[in-house]
């Protein structure tokens, strides 16, 4: 890429997508095409083709996805199928048909099998059935792998497929309900700081600027009281605040900052071609595939774990409770990261920076609505 080369973002106002552009944006790359979903409708084939033969992207980033946490993922599972579906065929269909140098498509590692061996390398791909909370969302994400490779395969595109694990940052989705789970406890548990000293004020503020469905910042504190209790915050008679983490607290994850996200992304635009990557595949017999390429750290947490550290950073003295009601997912999904750092790239930011980083944005000025 050179730095006035014309480059789409799709997805830019999200948390990959913003990470993105300000990425780029610091090594000097300047000529963007931004759209909102509000401005191209990326599941409209009409509106995309024509997008793209208005503005001839060379550089495309596919960042714009349906996305959610496991209750969003489990519960609106035809939209999450159809609309990453319907995405990124027309992205990447168009993307062909105008001849963009280089796209890159975002997976996650939902792609590989519930039981996969751990850490999971790209080979486990289609070995086994996959975790049932995130199957359409998955089973959208490994049709996006498969129209990459193929379309390289036949038609020598340059489409590189990266399948990043959990992810965290600036501009996230924090709402109480369809998020992952560590905007969901970040901003969980801040809200139980505050209604542990009756702060009415500090959670109208958080309420209002982003609102969360049914809840009113206007309403009387002992309404508000009710309905941060829906969402599992709650006065717990005289022993003070609890704050209810979903599941067993068991499950495993990793975690990845998304900054250090986008920082591999853009390598891999700048430095690697689908012909290396293919040629970095060891033990290939002459079948290609399991081209994509793994996004992480290498390391793993349990959600306890995590709700503790969260709950360190922000200073919430109130106790976790754990609520198996709701759905445990996978019970780990580690990603194996060696093929990425024999291309070249290793992530930077830990989890306790990272927890600390967010915990500091979301409070900032800059994360205003
Ligand atoms: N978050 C995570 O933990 C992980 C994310 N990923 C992948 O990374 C990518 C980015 O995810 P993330 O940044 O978290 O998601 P976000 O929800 O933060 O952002 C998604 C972006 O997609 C745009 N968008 C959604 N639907 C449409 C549509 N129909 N037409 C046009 N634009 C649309 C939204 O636009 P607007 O803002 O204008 O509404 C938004 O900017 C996705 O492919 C996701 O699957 C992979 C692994 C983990
Ligand atoms: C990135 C990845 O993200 C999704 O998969 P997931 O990792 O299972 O999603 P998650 O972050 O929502 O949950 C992780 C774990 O955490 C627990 N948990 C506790 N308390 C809260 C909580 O308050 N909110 C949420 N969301 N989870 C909680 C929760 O019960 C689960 O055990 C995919 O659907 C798909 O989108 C995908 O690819």
């Amino acid at each position: 890429m050179n730095k006035d080369s014309k480059i789409y973002i799709a997805g830019h106002r999200g948390l990959v997508g913003s990470a993105l552009l300000n990425s780029l944006k610091k090594r000097g790359y300047q000529n963007f095409i931004l759209k909102s979903h509000a401005e191209l409708d990326l599941t409209d084939q009409q509106a995309v083709a024509s997008f793209f033969e208005k503005e001839k992207p060379e550089y495309v980033f596919l960042a714009a996805a349906k996305v959610g946490g496991i209750m969003a993922n489990n519960t609106y599972r035809g939209q999450f199928i159809y609309e990453n579906l319907m995405i990124q065929n027309n992205v990447i269909h168009q993307a062909y048909q105008h001849q963009v140098k280089k796209l890159l498509f975002l997976g996650s590692t939902c792609i590989y099998p519930r039981e996969a061996d751990q850490p999971m390398k790209e080979n486990s791909l289609l070995t086994a059935p996959l975790e049932y909370t995130n199957e359409p969302y998955a089973i959208a994400k490994i049709a996006g792998i498969k129209l990459c490779e193929s379309y390289n395969l036949q038609y020598e595109t340059n489409f590189i497929a990266v399948m990043p694990t959990n992810l965290y940052g600036p501009n996230d989705n924090f709402d109480l309900e369809s998020s992952h789970v560590l905007p969901a406890l970040v901003r969980k548990l801040l809200l139980g700081t505050y209604l542990e000293t009756n702060n009415w004020e500090a959670i109208r503020d958080d309420l209002e600027n982003r609102p969360v469905r049914n809840v009113n910042p206007e309403q009387t504190a002992s309404q508000l009281e009710e309905a941060l209790a829906g969402f599992g915050i709650r006065k717990n008679g005289n022993s003070g605040v609890e704050v209810e983490v979903w599941g067993s607290g068991k499950p495993r994850r990793e975690f990845l900052w998304s900054e250090d996200m986008a920082d591999a992304c853009v390598f891999l635009m700048e430095s690697k071609d689908f012909k290396e990557i293919v040629a970095s595949n060891s033990g290939s017999s002459g079948e290609i595939r399991n081209t994509h390429i793994n996004i992480g750290t290498g390391q793993e947490v349990s959600i306890a774990s995590l709700a503790q550290l969260i709950q360190k950073q922000v200073g919430f003295q109130g106790k976790l409770v754990f609520n198996t009601s709701k759905p445990d997912g996978t019970m780990r999904k580690l990603t194996d990261p060696s093929k990425l750092h024999h291309l070249g790239w290793k992530h930077q930011i830990d989890i306790k920076e990272g927890i600390s980083r967010i915990c500091q944005w979301y409070t900032s000025v800059e994360a205003r609505c």
